[in-house]
């Protein structure tokens, strides 16, 4: 049978990238859905825009929703400082196989723990699975009918901290419309939308940055 997009882009990164460069399966990657096959990583253009707020919050704690195959999941990661770890979940196991594949050629994997699984049985745990007290910073870019539901349970498992940072893809297309309006009106937030483009297309696409108050 006629193989996925993810395995065409995991076979583009096996015969382009350079192994243990990040960096370069990055690009190859880009490069990939550029010019071969377009694929729903946050891409390069908000990939610079994600590094910039990882850098900035420098966290110790990090947890990505929505690996697919693990784009972000290694643009975060090589940010990192030593003795950080991503935590990245993953509900569809194909995409997962993909992404651990793409996640050990860049060399990256003893800083990030792929779990499989739904948010909403994994998020209550953890603090059982990982000691995790609470998240530094968040990246949503899963389904997009499930960002405002799983802040609300990050919120409620109190896994966020005044001042933790929850960064959301896709806030314009495909949309997060209840997301939305929930971060900018609640006074629990402080949101910012950053303006670019859905990647790899003129179209226009942002994310959100809020800082969680307490
Ligand atoms: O639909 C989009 N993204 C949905 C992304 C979904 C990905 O998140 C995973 N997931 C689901 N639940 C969990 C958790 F966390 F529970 F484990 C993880 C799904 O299995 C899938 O790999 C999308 C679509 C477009 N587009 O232009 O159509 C552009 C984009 O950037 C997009 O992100
Ligand atoms: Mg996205």
């Amino acid at each position: 049978t006629r193989s996925t997009r993810p395995q065409r882009l995991l076979r583009a990164v096996q015969k382009k990238a350079i192994k243990g460069d990040p960096q370069s399966v990055i690009s190859t990657i880009d490069y990939f859905c550029r010019h071969s096959e377009w694929a729903m990583n946050v891409g390069d253009e908000k990939g610079v825009i994600l590094d910039s707020v990882v850098c900035e919050v420098s966290p110790s704690t990090a947890l990505e929703l929505g690996t697919y195959c693990g784009y972000s999941t290694v643009r975060i990661a090589r940010l990192l400082p030593p003795g950080t770890k991503l935590i990245t979940l993953e509900f569809n196991p194909d995409y997962a196989a993909v992404a651990r594949q793409i996640i050990e050629y860049s060399g990256l994997q003893d800083k990030i723990c792929l779990v499989e699984g739904a948010s909403g049985d994994l998020i209550p745990k953890m603090q059982e699975l990982f000691g995790i007290k609470t998240f530094d910073f968040v990246f949503l870019d899963h389904w997009k009918d499930r960002y405002l539901p799983d802040i609300k349970l990050l919120e409620e498992c109190q896994l966020l901290r005044k001042g933790s940072i929850l960064l959301a893809d896709n806030v314009i297309c495909p949309g997060t419309p209840d997301y939305l309006e929930y971060v900018r009106n609640s006074p629990r937030y402080e949101s910012k939308y950053f303006k670019s483009h859905l990647e790899y297309t003129k179209v226009e696409d942002g994310l959100e940055k809020s800082v969680f108050l307490g």
